[in-house]
């Protein structure tokens, strides 16, 4: 598996614990930014970051910014991106399970960083169960493909 992370200003420090996790657990991964701790725009870094998931140049993405939520809207703009924003650890868990997620977003305005590692772990090690979750799966990529 190939993790991409990125954040805006306001998840810098959960994007450190976020890395340092993936090193932890051998998980190779590239960071896109941000690189400053001046305000930047959310859009510039999740998209970039969801484009480059959904084109399969990395397995999953992990984005970050103060409530998660911006960064959840943009990515799942991206055709083939179902990203999740998560604030414990059952919701984790079963968006793998359940919704097959390939990317994950959180708010470092909301949780701490334990938390988020803890998040972060499951959502990676989580399996997708498939069998009736993959027909639901399939009818959002269906409305997708007509749509977009
Ligand atoms: O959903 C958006 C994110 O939470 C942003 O991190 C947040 O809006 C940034 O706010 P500010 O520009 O006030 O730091």
């Amino acid at each position: 598996m190939k993790v991409a992370i990125a954040s805006d200003h306001g998840g810098i420090h959960i994007r450190e614990e976020i890395k340092s996790l993936l090193n932890d657990l051998q998980i190779p991964f590239e960071d896109f930014g941000c690189e400053c701790s001046t305000s930047v725009d959310y859009p510039d870094y999740a998209l970039p970051v969801a484009e480059k998931v959904a084109r399969g140049e990395f397995d999953r993405g992990i984005l970050i910014c103060g409530t998660g939520i911006g960064m959840s809207i943009a990515a799942n703009k991206v055709k083939g991106i179902r990203c999740a924003l998560v604030h414990d650890v059952y919701s984790a868990k079963l968006t793998r399970q359940h919704n097959d997620t390939n990317m994950l977003a959180m708010g470092e305005r909301v949780i701490g960083p334990g938390l988020a590692r803890e998040i972060a772990q499951t959502w990676l090690t989580s399996e997708f169960e498939g069998g009736r979750h993959q027909n639901r799966i399939g009818k959002i990529a269906e409305y997708e493909g007509k749509h977009s």
